[in-house]
């Protein structure tokens, strides 16, 4: 099959899907076990998947070499591995050969995919092999360790002076770090590419452009992490479905744009592994009012919120929560915050009462072990102290409590076990200092360098749903019977990034778990077996929620900075979308009271669309 027949067959697969189908392609992450699961049918009728990827690859490397004005000079490198990645990368190669491109393959393991090896050759291509043990035909082997550094040296030269260079060391076979010579590979070309970037946008091509097949090689494919060196891509092909290297930080940075290859996967069959919170999902936790609704039955939420010494978070966290589509709040704290709350919020009802939803903990400092507690934090320590769960998770108590946000100074005050309609919500310095309170040795910059592990982690060991804060927010699934699927809402400008953002976005949350009571209650377990399903269901609902409050969070944090740009951008479409550079303003810088002031905004853009 040629490039222009595999296009048309690309072209006619997109064709022939709905609309529902792309909308599953762009929200939802796999993981490689599911990946290969879905791709077994269609290689089992035969379909080229291999051809496909790669003639997918060719023609965005000849749009990109079309877009930047080069021609038949333009200097093509692949980095080829061992298994099928890099057989896509020399099909790919020998695709651009034939077009008359000069292409080098710079093979990192000890042997080629027989067939894409024959046929980059055949079409014209070169190969330099780093291996002094490969077994590929015709190629030298047994040099001198010398010699060997020599030609890394060289071949590592040659790649950084290239236009192109397609990284196919590894894809969905990456085992953990990269080793051996893949390895090396990716700390010096890693570490060159980084630097050229940093000194130039590469608008004129003045540095290699890196396209990535399937995923960038040495990043963790199905946990986003970052485990060793690896080649950050300006622009990945990504075949079939999106893996979840795609949407969870860091990895999803190193991966540049994400250009999605449909092989017509029967998604709906499959359990996503992650999924991308867009609009829909948002929508569908704000609850529509009613012509019968009172105050009451759109929701009320409490908040223990601010202190003394942080007042502010009171007022940005109580002014967030009555904004958010709810009928009343109710404030509790020192009576300077009260005084400013009513200041801010005369609608703010002071004092304890009946409530579908609680916050806690913004604003109020952290306790260290040589303090008393101060009056705040104890009456959140009591409150927290119906929620525990004995080790056996029995305390029917706790079930029946409203959900509640546990924000950060009442993190350090949260009971060892409680169920999944506790969210917690911590910034990466706050789930290390939870997780090491919890007895995990671990430093800040490990838990950046894995969020999703270790946000599993604290909600496995305390059975809560956590809600991690960074440019792109990570939502995992609480209680017993979760499910790993992941939410990630990647809405927010950076320009979100100011003091108080968080305080918003508690009592957003808040307000929200509220207003969806009923849907966030899990019940007492019985034991029963059949009954997991539906704690899962309560597990999922409450995800979904915090995944929707950090999505509104986010929208009303671009309307009030007039931004485009996000934390994630959405996957483009193969064969659909155009290679149009798209621009994306930074907007103007907010301050978090701003954010607040255009939540009501952020909601009727989602009701109403
Ligand atoms: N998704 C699809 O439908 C299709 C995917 N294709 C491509 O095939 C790869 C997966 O190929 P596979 O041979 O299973 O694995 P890889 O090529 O990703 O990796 C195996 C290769 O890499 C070496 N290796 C693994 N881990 C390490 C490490 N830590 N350090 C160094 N080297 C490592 C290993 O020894 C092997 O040599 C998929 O991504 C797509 O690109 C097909 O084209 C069909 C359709
Ligand atoms: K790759």
């Amino acid at each position: 099959m040629d490039m222009q027949q595999s296009q048309e067959s690309q072209e006619s697969i997109v064709e022939s899907l709905d609309e529902d189908h792309l909308q599953m392609l762009v929200q939802h992450a796999y993981d490689t076990d599911t990946v290969r699961a879905m791709e077994q049918p269609l290689l089992e009728q035969g379909e080229p998947l291999m051809r496909h990827a790669a003639a997918a690859v060719a023609t965005n490397v000849l749009q990109l070499l079309e877009s930047f004005d080069l021609d038949e000079h333009a200097r093509i490198t692949v980095l080829a591995g061992a298994g099928d990645n890099g057989g896509d990368g020399l099909f790919a190669g020998a695709l651009l050969a034939k077009r008359g491109f000069p292409v080098t393959a710079i093979a990192v393991g000890r042997t080629l995919h027989d067939d894409a090896y024959r046929t980059f050759i055949e079409s014209g291509g070169h190969i330099w092999v780093l291996d002094a043990a490969n077994t590929i035909p015709g190629c030298p082997s047994e040099f001198s360790a010398g010699e060997a550094g020599e030609r890394f040296e060289q071949a590592m030269e040659f790649a950084s002076n290239s236009h192109i260079i397609i990284d196919a060391m590894t894809g969905i076979g990456a085992q953990g770090a990269l080793r051996g010579i893949a390895g090396s590979v990716a700390q010096t070309l890693g570490a060159l590419l980084d630097e050229l970037r940093a000194h130039d946008s590469n608008d004129d091509m003045q540095r290699p452009y890196v396209v990535a097949v399937d995923t960038p090689s040495g990043i963790g494919v199905n946990d986003g992490s970052l485990p060793g060196p690896y080649i950050p891509a300006d622009m990945t092909l990504m075949f079939g479905a999106m893996k979840p290297c795609a949407i969870l930080p860091p990895a999803c940075s190193a991966c540049g744009e994400i250009w999605l290859v449909d092989f017509g996967f029967d998604l709906e069959s499959h359990d996503p592994a992650g999924s991308i919170v867009g609009m829909d999902l948002a929508a569908a936790a704000i609850r529509q009012v009613m012509p019968t609704d009172a105050k009451y039955s759109r929701g009320v939420t409490g908040l223990i919120t601010g202190s003394q010494q942080y007042p502010g978070a009171a007022v940005l966290s109580t002014t967030a929560a009555a904004h958010t589509n709810i009928g009343m709040v109710r404030y509790m704290g020192p009576t300077r915050a009260q005084d400013l709350v009513l200041h801010a919020l005369p609608e703010a009802v002071i004092g304890k009462g009946h409530v579908q939803s609680w916050v806690v903990g913004s604003g109020v400092p952290v306790r260290t072990a040589e303090e008393e507690a101060d009056l705040q934090q104890q009456s959140i320590e009591a409150l927290l102290a119906h929620y525990a769960l004995s080790e056996d998770g029995s305390n029917e108590e706790a079930y029946a409590m409203p959900a509640i946000v546990v924000d950060a100074g009442a993190l350090d005050l949260l009971p060892d076990h409680v169920p999944s309609h506790v969210v917690l919500t911590p910034h990466m310095g706050e789930l290390t200092r939870l997780l090491t309170r919890l007895g995990v040795d671990v430093d800040e910059d490990t838990v950046r360098n894995q969020p999703l592990q270790y946000a599993r982690m604290a909600a496995k060991m305390t059975g809560a749903t956590v809600l991690l804060k960074g440019s792109l927010t990570i939502v995992v699934q609480g209680g017993q019977f979760a499910d790993d699927q992941v939410f990630v809402a990647g809405r927010a400008p950076a320009q979100l990034a100011t003091a108080g953002a968080g305080d918003v976005l508690a009592g957003m949350l808040g307000a929200i778990l509220a207003q969806n009571a009923d849907l966030v209650q899990p019940s007492v377990p019985s034991g029963d077996e059949s009954d997991h399903d539906d704690e899962a269901q309560v597990a999922q609902a409450i995800a979904e929620i915090a995944g929707a409050a950090a999505y509104l969070h986010g929208l009303a944090a671009a309307l009030a900075s007039k931004a485009k740009q996000r934390g994630w951008h959405r996957a483009h479409l193969f064969g659909i979308d155009d290679l149009d550079e798209e621009h994306f303003p930074i907007g103007r810088p907010i301050v978090a009271s701003d954010v607040v002031k255009k939540i009501a905004a952020a909601i009727g853009k989602l009701q109403n669309n």
